[in-house]
Protein backbone atom coordinates (compact mmCIF):
# COMPACT_ATOMS: atom_id res chain seq x y z
CA UNK A 1 0.00 0.00 0.00
CA UNK A 2 2.96 2.03 0.98
CA UNK A 3 4.76 1.15 -2.30
CA UNK A 4 1.62 2.02 -4.16
CA UNK A 5 1.20 6.06 -2.47
CA UNK A 6 4.98 6.48 -3.02
CA UNK A 7 4.64 5.35 -6.87
CA UNK A 8 1.75 7.80 -7.21
CA UNK A 9 3.10 10.57 -5.90
CA UNK A 10 6.64 9.98 -7.42
CA UNK A 11 4.08 9.42 -10.64
CA UNK A 12 2.80 13.60 -10.04
CA UNK A 13 5.98 14.79 -8.99
CA UNK A 14 7.36 13.38 -12.80
CA UNK A 15 3.99 14.65 -14.83
CA UNK A 16 4.60 17.77 -13.03
CA UNK A 17 8.25 18.14 -14.02
CA UNK A 18 7.35 16.87 -17.24
CA UNK A 19 4.55 19.56 -17.35
CA UNK A 20 7.53 22.16 -15.92
CA UNK A 21 9.70 21.20 -18.63
CA UNK A 22 7.68 21.25 -21.53
CA UNK A 23 6.63 25.29 -20.36
CA UNK A 24 10.22 26.25 -20.23
CA UNK A 25 10.44 24.67 -23.18
CA UNK A 26 7.95 26.39 -25.27
CA UNK A 27 9.16 29.66 -23.62
CA UNK A 28 12.59 28.96 -24.43
CA UNK A 29 11.61 28.69 -28.47
CA UNK A 30 9.42 31.61 -28.21
CA UNK A 31 12.48 33.72 -27.29
CA UNK A 32 14.86 32.18 -29.58
CA UNK A 33 12.25 32.75 -32.76
CA UNK A 34 12.07 36.68 -32.34
CA UNK A 35 15.62 37.52 -31.05
CA UNK A 36 16.90 41.38 -30.04
CA UNK A 37 20.54 41.25 -30.21
CA UNK A 38 22.62 44.09 -30.19
CA UNK A 39 25.30 43.98 -33.37
CA UNK A 40 28.75 43.01 -31.71
CA UNK A 41 31.32 41.85 -33.72
CA UNK A 42 31.35 38.36 -32.79
CA UNK A 43 27.68 38.06 -33.84
CA UNK A 44 28.51 39.92 -37.19
CA UNK A 45 31.07 37.27 -37.76
CA UNK A 46 28.46 34.51 -36.67
CA UNK A 47 25.81 36.53 -39.35
CA UNK A 48 28.77 36.29 -42.13
CA UNK A 49 29.31 32.73 -41.37
CA UNK A 50 25.70 32.05 -41.98
CA UNK A 51 25.15 34.27 -44.71
CA UNK A 52 28.04 32.07 -46.96
CA UNK A 53 25.34 29.04 -46.11
CA UNK A 54 22.28 31.27 -46.73
CA UNK A 55 23.08 33.98 -49.49
CA UNK A 56 20.66 36.68 -49.81
CA UNK A 57 18.40 35.79 -52.34
CA UNK A 58 18.55 39.40 -53.61
CA UNK A 59 22.15 39.11 -54.48
CA UNK A 60 21.93 35.39 -56.42
CA UNK A 61 19.39 36.77 -58.22
CA UNK A 62 20.96 36.20 -61.60
CA UNK A 63 21.86 32.42 -60.75
CA UNK A 64 17.83 31.82 -59.73
CA UNK A 65 16.98 33.08 -62.67
CA UNK A 66 19.19 31.19 -64.66
CA UNK A 67 18.12 28.13 -62.72
CA UNK A 68 14.09 28.69 -63.49
CA UNK A 69 14.77 28.88 -67.34
CA UNK A 70 12.21 27.21 -68.65
CA UNK A 71 10.04 26.42 -65.95
CA UNK A 72 7.03 28.57 -64.75
CA UNK A 73 7.68 30.35 -61.30
CA UNK A 74 5.35 29.89 -58.51
CA UNK A 75 5.38 31.56 -55.84
CA UNK A 76 4.29 31.06 -52.35
CA UNK A 77 4.65 33.84 -49.81
CA UNK A 78 3.79 34.19 -46.10
CA UNK A 79 1.95 36.48 -44.26
CA UNK A 80 3.15 38.02 -41.34
CA UNK A 81 7.11 39.24 -40.69
CA UNK A 82 7.34 38.73 -44.70
CA UNK A 83 4.54 40.94 -46.24
CA UNK A 84 3.74 42.80 -43.80
CA UNK A 85 6.53 44.11 -40.65
CA UNK A 86 5.57 42.79 -36.96
CA UNK A 87 3.76 44.48 -35.31
CA UNK A 88 1.99 44.67 -31.42
CA UNK A 89 -1.73 44.30 -32.53
CA UNK A 90 -2.71 41.34 -34.60
CA UNK A 91 -5.42 43.36 -36.18
CA UNK A 92 -3.05 46.30 -37.58
CA UNK A 93 -0.48 43.91 -39.85
CA UNK A 94 -1.21 46.12 -42.77
CA UNK A 95 1.06 45.34 -45.77
CA UNK A 96 3.07 48.70 -47.36
CA UNK A 97 1.08 50.62 -50.06
CA UNK A 98 4.26 49.45 -51.85
CA UNK A 99 4.02 45.92 -50.95
CA UNK A 100 0.78 45.72 -52.35
CA UNK A 101 1.42 47.33 -55.64
CA UNK A 102 4.42 44.57 -56.22
CA UNK A 103 2.23 41.91 -55.25
CA UNK A 104 -0.25 42.98 -57.61
CA UNK A 105 2.11 42.52 -60.20
CA UNK A 106 3.12 39.45 -58.92
CA UNK A 107 0.31 37.76 -59.12
CA UNK A 108 -0.46 39.27 -62.57
CA UNK A 109 2.60 37.14 -64.19
CA UNK A 110 2.50 34.58 -61.60
CA UNK A 111 0.67 31.78 -60.25
CA UNK A 112 0.58 32.99 -56.45
CA UNK A 113 -0.52 31.65 -53.13
CA UNK A 114 -0.15 33.17 -49.55
CA UNK A 115 0.42 30.26 -46.91
CA UNK A 116 -0.28 31.48 -43.57
CA UNK A 117 -1.59 30.58 -40.21
CA UNK A 118 -4.14 33.38 -39.87
CA UNK A 119 -7.57 33.13 -40.60
CA UNK A 120 -7.99 32.89 -44.57
CA UNK A 121 -10.64 35.87 -44.64
CA UNK A 122 -8.98 38.12 -42.01
CA UNK A 123 -5.77 37.92 -44.58
CA UNK A 124 -7.73 38.17 -47.66
CA UNK A 125 -9.38 41.50 -45.84
CA UNK A 126 -5.80 42.24 -45.57
CA UNK A 127 -4.84 41.27 -49.16
CA UNK A 128 -7.81 41.48 -51.01
CA UNK A 129 -6.22 40.56 -54.36
CA UNK A 130 -8.51 38.23 -56.22
CA UNK A 131 -5.94 36.59 -58.66
CA UNK A 132 -4.23 34.79 -55.49
CA UNK A 133 -4.66 31.73 -54.20
CA UNK A 134 -5.24 32.22 -50.05
CA UNK A 135 -4.06 28.64 -47.69
CA UNK A 136 -5.11 29.92 -44.33
CA UNK A 137 -5.07 28.19 -40.78
CA UNK A 138 -1.38 26.39 -41.94
CA UNK A 139 -2.71 25.18 -45.20
CA UNK A 140 -5.33 23.47 -43.48
CA UNK A 141 -8.05 26.46 -44.91
CA UNK A 142 -7.56 26.34 -49.13
CA UNK A 143 -9.07 28.21 -51.63
CA UNK A 144 -6.74 27.21 -54.77
CA UNK A 145 -7.13 26.39 -58.00
CA UNK A 146 -9.72 23.70 -59.11
CA UNK A 147 -7.59 20.58 -59.66
CA UNK A 148 -5.17 19.93 -62.43
CA UNK A 149 -6.61 23.43 -64.22
CA UNK A 150 -4.38 24.67 -66.64
CA UNK A 151 -1.82 26.71 -65.31
CA UNK A 152 -1.31 29.01 -67.69
CA UNK A 153 -4.83 30.19 -67.32
CA UNK A 154 -4.65 31.65 -63.51
CA UNK A 155 -7.41 30.88 -61.67
CA UNK A 156 -10.60 32.19 -64.17
CA UNK A 157 -12.32 33.18 -61.00
CA UNK A 158 -12.73 29.16 -60.70
CA UNK A 159 -11.10 28.09 -57.34
CA UNK A 160 -12.17 25.50 -55.05
CA UNK A 161 -12.15 24.78 -51.12
CA UNK A 162 -10.19 22.58 -49.09
CA UNK A 163 -10.51 21.83 -45.43
CA UNK A 164 -8.79 18.54 -44.53
CA UNK A 165 -9.28 19.93 -40.46
CA UNK A 166 -13.20 20.57 -40.71
CA UNK A 167 -14.19 18.17 -38.08
CA UNK A 168 -11.95 19.93 -35.77
CA UNK A 169 -13.80 23.36 -35.87
CA UNK A 170 -15.95 23.25 -32.70
CA UNK A 171 -13.25 21.94 -30.78
CA UNK A 172 -11.06 24.85 -31.28
CA UNK A 173 -14.14 27.12 -30.71
CA UNK A 174 -14.78 25.48 -27.74
CA UNK A 175 -10.70 25.58 -26.75
CA UNK A 176 -10.42 28.97 -28.09
CA UNK A 177 -13.74 30.26 -25.32
CA UNK A 178 -11.71 28.45 -22.63
CA UNK A 179 -8.53 29.98 -23.36
CA UNK A 180 -9.96 33.59 -23.21
CA UNK A 181 -11.35 32.92 -20.00
CA UNK A 182 -8.25 31.19 -18.48
CA UNK A 183 -5.83 34.14 -20.29
CA UNK A 184 -7.79 36.94 -18.60
CA UNK A 185 -5.68 37.34 -15.89
CA UNK A 186 -2.28 37.56 -17.77
CA UNK A 187 -1.80 41.51 -18.82
CA UNK A 188 -1.12 41.81 -22.74
CA UNK A 189 -2.18 38.01 -23.25
CA UNK A 190 -4.25 37.48 -26.71
CA UNK A 191 -5.82 34.45 -28.31
CA UNK A 192 -6.87 34.58 -31.83
CA UNK A 193 -9.00 32.33 -33.40
CA UNK A 194 -7.83 31.34 -36.64
CA UNK A 195 -10.79 28.63 -37.42
CA UNK A 196 -8.74 25.61 -37.34
CA UNK A 197 -6.21 26.38 -35.22
CA UNK A 198 -5.64 29.03 -32.27
CA UNK A 199 -2.95 31.44 -31.45
CA UNK A 200 -1.74 32.62 -28.23
CA UNK A 201 -0.05 35.87 -28.30
CA UNK A 202 2.87 36.62 -25.87
CA UNK A 203 3.94 40.30 -27.86
CA UNK A 204 2.57 42.51 -25.02
CA UNK A 205 2.75 40.33 -22.17
CA UNK A 206 5.80 40.87 -19.67
CA UNK A 207 8.23 37.88 -19.79
CA UNK A 208 8.18 37.42 -16.35
CA UNK A 209 4.49 35.95 -16.93
CA UNK A 210 5.54 34.23 -20.28
CA UNK A 211 5.80 30.90 -18.32
CA UNK A 212 2.48 31.48 -16.19
CA UNK A 213 0.88 32.11 -19.66
CA UNK A 214 2.57 28.80 -21.38
CA UNK A 215 1.36 26.57 -18.48
CA UNK A 216 -2.35 27.72 -18.51
CA UNK A 217 -2.06 26.56 -22.26
CA UNK A 218 -0.55 23.29 -21.30
CA UNK A 219 -3.23 22.93 -18.89
CA UNK A 220 -6.16 23.34 -21.19
CA UNK A 221 -4.11 21.54 -23.88
CA UNK A 222 -4.21 18.52 -21.54
CA UNK A 223 -7.39 17.75 -21.95
CA UNK A 224 -7.45 17.83 -25.37
CA UNK A 225 -5.12 15.42 -26.51
CA UNK A 226 -5.87 15.89 -30.43
CA UNK A 227 -5.28 19.15 -30.67
CA UNK A 228 -0.79 19.71 -30.58
CA UNK A 229 0.93 23.02 -29.52
CA UNK A 230 4.00 24.85 -31.93
CA UNK A 231 5.80 27.96 -31.76
CA UNK A 232 6.37 30.81 -33.38
CA UNK A 233 7.09 34.34 -33.17
CA UNK A 234 5.89 35.18 -29.65
CA UNK A 235 2.97 33.25 -30.53
CA UNK A 236 1.98 29.50 -29.35
CA UNK A 237 -0.45 27.94 -31.96
CA UNK A 238 -2.64 25.50 -31.35
CA UNK A 239 -3.57 23.06 -34.00
CA UNK A 240 -5.25 19.55 -35.35
CA UNK A 241 -2.94 16.55 -34.72
CA UNK A 242 -3.38 15.88 -38.35
CA UNK A 243 -0.66 15.50 -40.51
CA UNK A 244 -0.79 18.66 -42.32
CA UNK A 245 1.50 22.00 -42.43
CA UNK A 246 2.52 24.76 -44.68
CA UNK A 247 4.49 21.69 -46.72
CA UNK A 248 1.06 19.59 -47.32
CA UNK A 249 -0.37 22.81 -48.56
CA UNK A 250 2.60 23.62 -51.40
CA UNK A 251 2.69 20.18 -52.42
CA UNK A 252 -0.81 20.09 -52.59
CA UNK A 253 -1.50 23.53 -54.49
CA UNK A 254 1.50 22.70 -56.73
CA UNK A 255 -0.61 19.38 -57.88
CA UNK A 256 -3.80 21.43 -57.84
CA UNK A 257 -2.00 23.53 -60.44
CA UNK A 258 -1.14 21.02 -62.49
CA UNK A 259 2.28 20.77 -61.73
CA UNK A 260 2.61 16.98 -59.98
CA UNK A 261 5.88 15.47 -60.22
CA UNK A 262 6.42 18.20 -62.95
CA UNK A 263 10.15 19.36 -63.86
CA UNK A 264 8.62 22.35 -65.38
CA UNK A 265 7.65 24.24 -62.29
CA UNK A 266 10.09 26.61 -60.35
CA UNK A 267 7.81 26.96 -56.71
CA UNK A 268 9.57 30.18 -54.75
CA UNK A 269 8.29 30.21 -51.00
CA UNK A 270 9.13 33.42 -49.18
CA UNK A 271 8.66 32.90 -45.43
CA UNK A 272 9.79 34.09 -42.06
CA UNK A 273 8.73 31.58 -39.18
CA UNK A 274 8.95 28.24 -37.84
CA UNK A 275 5.60 26.99 -39.67
CA UNK A 276 7.25 27.52 -43.16
CA UNK A 277 10.55 25.42 -42.56
CA UNK A 278 7.93 22.42 -43.55
CA UNK A 279 7.42 24.31 -46.88
CA UNK A 280 11.41 24.62 -47.37
CA UNK A 281 11.79 21.31 -46.36
CA UNK A 282 9.28 19.78 -48.99
CA UNK A 283 11.31 21.60 -51.35
CA UNK A 284 14.43 20.66 -50.50
CA UNK A 285 13.41 16.79 -50.88
CA UNK A 286 11.90 17.73 -53.81
CA UNK A 287 14.86 19.17 -55.49
CA UNK A 288 12.84 21.65 -56.82
CA UNK A 289 13.00 25.87 -56.48
CA UNK A 290 13.80 27.65 -53.56
CA UNK A 291 13.28 28.47 -50.19
CA UNK A 292 13.80 31.90 -48.91
CA UNK A 293 13.99 32.69 -45.38
CA UNK A 294 13.26 36.59 -43.77
CA UNK A 295 15.18 36.95 -41.04
CA UNK A 296 18.09 39.39 -40.19
CA UNK A 297 19.20 36.77 -37.17
CA UNK A 298 21.19 33.63 -37.57
CA UNK A 299 18.81 30.88 -37.55
CA UNK A 300 18.71 27.18 -38.43
CA UNK A 301 16.90 26.82 -41.47
CA UNK A 302 15.97 24.31 -44.54
CA UNK A 303 15.56 27.67 -46.22
CA UNK A 304 18.23 28.24 -49.24
CA UNK A 305 18.67 31.77 -49.13
CA UNK A 306 17.81 34.73 -47.03
CA UNK A 307 15.82 38.28 -47.16
CA UNK A 308 16.54 40.56 -44.10
CA UNK A 309 13.07 41.88 -44.13
CA UNK A 310 9.48 42.71 -45.79
CA UNK A 311 10.91 45.88 -47.22
CA UNK A 312 13.77 43.41 -48.99
CA UNK A 313 10.75 40.79 -49.75
CA UNK A 314 9.20 43.46 -51.77
CA UNK A 315 12.26 44.37 -53.40
CA UNK A 316 12.76 40.87 -54.47
CA UNK A 317 9.70 40.26 -56.15
CA UNK A 318 9.79 43.90 -57.36
CA UNK A 319 12.70 42.65 -59.38
CA UNK A 320 11.03 39.63 -60.40
CA UNK A 321 8.38 41.39 -61.46
CA UNK A 322 11.01 43.77 -63.78
CA UNK A 323 12.57 40.47 -65.10
CA UNK A 324 9.18 38.79 -66.04
CA UNK A 325 8.79 42.33 -68.32
CA UNK A 326 11.86 42.27 -69.80
CA UNK A 327 11.44 38.97 -71.08
CA UNK A 328 7.82 39.43 -72.19
CA UNK A 329 9.10 42.39 -74.04
CA UNK A 330 12.50 40.56 -75.72
CA UNK A 331 10.33 37.17 -76.85
CA UNK A 332 7.38 39.49 -78.43
CA UNK A 333 10.32 41.91 -80.01
CA UNK A 334 11.94 38.52 -81.65
O1 LIG B 1 1.98 32.17 -41.07
P1 LIG B 1 1.98 33.63 -40.77
O2 LIG B 1 1.29 34.43 -41.81
O3 LIG B 1 3.37 34.15 -40.50
O4 LIG B 1 1.15 33.75 -39.42
C1 LIG B 1 1.72 33.38 -38.17
C2 LIG B 1 1.08 34.19 -37.08
O5 LIG B 1 1.11 35.54 -37.54
C3 LIG B 1 0.47 36.52 -36.74
O6 LIG B 1 1.23 36.70 -35.57
C4 LIG B 1 2.51 37.29 -35.81
O7 LIG B 1 2.31 38.61 -36.35
C5 LIG B 1 1.62 39.55 -35.47
C6 LIG B 1 1.39 40.84 -36.23
O8 LIG B 1 2.59 41.36 -36.73
C7 LIG B 1 2.46 39.72 -34.19
O9 LIG B 1 1.79 40.60 -33.29
C8 LIG B 1 2.69 38.34 -33.53
O10 LIG B 1 3.55 38.47 -32.42
C9 LIG B 1 3.32 37.36 -34.53
O11 LIG B 1 3.41 36.06 -33.98
C10 LIG B 1 -0.95 36.11 -36.45
O12 LIG B 1 -1.54 37.06 -35.60
C11 LIG B 1 -1.03 34.71 -35.88
O13 LIG B 1 -2.38 34.34 -35.71
C12 LIG B 1 -0.36 33.75 -36.85
O14 LIG B 1 -0.39 32.45 -36.31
Amino acid sequence: MLGGVLCLSQRNFMKRLEGNNKVHNWVDSIRASSPTRAKSSSQNQEKSAWNAYHPSALNMFDKMISNSKGKQIVTFLDYDGTLSPIVADPDKAYMTRKMKGTLKEIARHFPTAIVTGRCRDKVYNFVRLAKVYYAGSHGMDIKGPRKNQSPKKGNNGKTMLFQPASQFMPMINEVYKILQVKTKCVPGAMVENNKFCLSVHFRCVEEKNWAPLAEQVRLVLNEYPKLKLTQGRKVLEIRPTIQWDKGKALEFLLQSLGYNNSDEVFPIYIGDDQSDEDAFKVLRSRGQGIGILVSRFPKETNASYTLEDPSEVEQFLRRLVEWKRSSIVTTTSL
